[in-house]
């Protein structure tokens, strides 16, 4: 394994004691961080890359996305700009179109979704089932998700498909569906909404799939109020997302689910779909400052929110979200790391969002001498240079 100090970083963000670094450098070695300082006291290593004055951060970690489809929907959005509102049935052009296409084409497509992924900085990222909604093709939609990514969800109720009704289509999610995903997957999310699932039904995909020994996800509170957020907390799971339609007991309840040193239900932010369904903006304000832990992702998907950019996604959330720049890029890091459960290393995994010794070498040079230019200068690609895992893919 070789190792290379990356020098010449005008500020670094670390997401770690100290937060930000003036002058740094780091080593990376093998697929790790070896080493985090100032630059005047970075050691020897086997490479040596000077970035020459720019800033760095951990690269992002998108924690919510659906990759995995076949289609365009590009009618559905203009007719939307033209006033039509955002339906959940949309997803089902989808799902038509995704079980039509060939493995080699679904597979293709995501490739190219994940190879626009890191190009714009993004080094890790979960993506979901979804458009399949058959024992066979969500089976197949999850071990083409497997193949490239570090955390995959089982969403077989997305919708109740066309000519199912939604009780014996639930028959199938918890049963011969989540057995033939099972492999391949880490968590299960329900779209918890008018339109898709109730509160009864999605307490029962929840409950099956905390019994697979899955973790919990759940859309909620994304086209209106609903109880979603309610039954995330309750049953502990990893991340409520959308998050648009939020009262104020609803964000004490997210920021409650943390205290006492539990680990409570991430409220991930999709800045991106907000603004592609014109949508509110969800509280990211209210729910920081009440001491709810937030993530911002992508959400990317043919449907709401087309868009792989987590850049775009960050300067949103500042200048239309009112979160600090250092919030935002933190969101988009740590705080979707911590949405996958990927904070503190595991067995045989190193822990994401941070730039800390041990952590997995995944690291995003802007193009820019500090974070604050992501919003700043909104829209411009800053992604100067990325390491994932150690290697440098850009
Ligand atoms: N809300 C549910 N699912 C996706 C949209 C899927 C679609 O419209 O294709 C979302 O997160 O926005
Ligand atoms: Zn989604």
């Amino acid at each position: 394994m070789s190792s290379t100090l990356v020098t010449g970083i005008a500020e670094l963000t670390t997401n770690d004691a100290p937060g930000r670094v003036v002058d740094a450098a780091v080593v990376l070695d093998g697929d790790v961080v070896a080493w985090v300082g100032a630059a005047a006291d970075a050691p020897a290593a086997d490479a040596r890359v000077d970035v020459e004055g720019r800033a760095a951060l951990p690269g992002w970690v998108d924690s919510h996305t659906h990759l995995v489809f076949a289609g365009d929907r590009g009618a559905e959005f203009e007719a939307r700009m033209a006033g039509e509102a955002y339906a959940a049935g949309g997803i089902a052009t989808t799902v038509a179109a995704t079980r039509a296409a060939s493995d080699a084409e679904l597979q293709g497509r995501y490739d190219r979704l994940v190879g626009e992924m890191l190009r714009g900085g993004t080094t890790a990222f979960e993506t979901k089932t979804g458009y399949g909604l058959t024992v066979a093709d969500e089976a197949r939609s999850a071990r083409i998700a497997r193949s490239r990514a570090d955390a995959v969800t089982f969403l077989g109720a997305h919708l109740v498909p066309d000519g199912r009704d939604a009780d014996g289509y639930l028959d199938e999610v918890v049963g011969p569906m989540l057995d033939a995903v099972r492999p391949h997957v880490d968590a299960i999310d329900v779209f918890c909404e008018r339109g898709a699932f109730d509160e009864v039904q999605s307490r029962r995909v929840l409950l099956a799939g905390r019994d697979a020994g899955l973790a919990l996800r759940v859309h909620g509170n994304q086209l209106g109020p609903g109880p979603g957020v309610a039954l995330a907390v309750e049953l502990g799971a990893a991340s409520v997302d959308h998050v648009g339609f939020v009262s104020d007991d609803e964000i004490g309840m997210l920021a409650g689910s943390w205290t006492g040193g539990a680990r409570g239900t991430v409220a991930t932010l999709l800045p991106a779909c907000d603004l592609s369904t014109r949508m509110p903006f969800a509280p990211a304000r209210a729910l920081v400052d009440a001491g709810a832990v937030i993530a911002i992702a992508s959400n990317a998907n043919p449907g709401t929110s087309y868009t792989t950019s987590m850049a775009f996604c960050v300067a949103t959330a500042v200048l239309q979200q009112r979160l600090t720049v250092a919030e935002a890029v933190r969101a988009a890091t740590l705080g979707g790391a911590i949405a996958l459960g990927r904070d503190e290393p595991a067995p045989g995994l190193p822990d994401l969002g941070r730039i800390r010794v041990g952590a997995r070498a995944d690291l995003h040079v802007l193009d820019a001498p500090s974070a604050a230019h992501l919003a700043y200068r909104p829209g411009v690609p800053l992604t100067h240079a990325v390491w994932r895992a150690g290697e440098r893919v850009v």
